[in-house]
């Protein structure tokens, strides 16, 4: 089973996004799809006077950015890529995590940094995942989460991807967690599309961010590639397309 990720520059590339879409909608493994769109966000925060806020690749979420966002990532992105998939033949379906109890979270308590209204996932419903492929359909989740009481809540997709992939190989899969954003892999120098990384660990990993070779977005799509791999996911790769399609890009080892 394959659980897809793709991320924010894809998505606001039309040609890339069809790209990505033709690939996962032609695989014949069972694949499940989460999609950022964080681009798409920032863009439309500043066309609302609403300035974006980042730290360390993850959103500061008040209430009017948490009412864009939902809007954003529940809302078009969600329904597009929904219905571009139903184009190519998948019977796709849309899901943000208060759908179905797909992704139960918990707002993040407040610590050095106030992230506002974001979400720490503490439980995926695996069993509903389960029952949406065995009926042939191709689940399509967006960042979007929920406390069970009434509070919708923003979660950073890396995350999503990973608690999925996590949730999946605990229930008995074997799971690829496939990370797809516009660059061929985790790179030694961020100019240099040939210096891909195709093999990170721990120390490795540690070193990299250690000498600022690894920032921003980088930093929570690594800690979530590692969580998965130590919670039984059997591989995580990182690239774009073209990677992903040759099976190269970057791979994360436990050790
Ligand atoms: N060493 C690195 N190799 C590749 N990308 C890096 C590296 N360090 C930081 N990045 C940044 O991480 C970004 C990917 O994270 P993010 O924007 O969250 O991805 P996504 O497109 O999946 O949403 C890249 O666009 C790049 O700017
Ligand atoms: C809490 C948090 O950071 N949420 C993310 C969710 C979207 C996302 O992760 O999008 P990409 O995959 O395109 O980066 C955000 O608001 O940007």
């Amino acid at each position: 089973m394959i659980v897809y990720k793709i991320g924010g520059n894809i998505i606001n590339n039309p040609a890339t996004l069809h790209e990505a879409l033709d690939f996962i909608a032609e695989g014949l493994t069972p694949s499940l799809l989460v999609h950022g769109g964080g681009r798409r966000a920032d863009q439309v925060l500043s066309e609302l006077g609403h300035a974006p806020r980042m730290i360390d690749g993850r959103r500061i979420t008040d209430q009017t950015t948490l009412e864009i966002v939902t809007m954003v990532f529940a809302g078009s992105i969600n329904k597009e890529i929904v219905a571009q998939l139903q184009s190519r033949g998948n019977n796709a379906i849309g899901l943000s995590g208060a759908d179905g109890n797909a992704v139960l979270a918990r707002k993040r308590p407040v610590g050095k940094v106030d992230y506002g209204y974001a979400g720490d996932v503490l439980a995926v419903n695996g069993a509903l995942l389960d029952g949406l492929l065995r009926l042939g359909l191709r689940p399509v989740l967006c960042p979007i989460t929920h406390d069970r009481r009434g509070q919708l809540l923003n979660t950073n997709a890396d995350t999503i991807a990973n608690e999925v992939a996590k949730a999946l190989a605990a229930v008995g899969h074997e799971v690829s967690l496939q990370y797809c954003f516009e660059l061929p892999g985790v790179l030694r120098d961020i100019n240099d599309p040939a210096s891909v990384i195709t093999l990170l660990n721990p120390d490795s990993y540690a070193n990299y961010r250690e000498k600022g070779v690894i920032s921003a977005g980088m930093i929570p799509k690594l800690d979530n590639a590692f969580a998965a791999i130590n919670a039984g996911v059997r591989e995580v790769v990182i690239g774009n397309l073209a990677a992903l399609r040759e099976g190269a890009g970057t791979r994360i080892r436990q050790h």
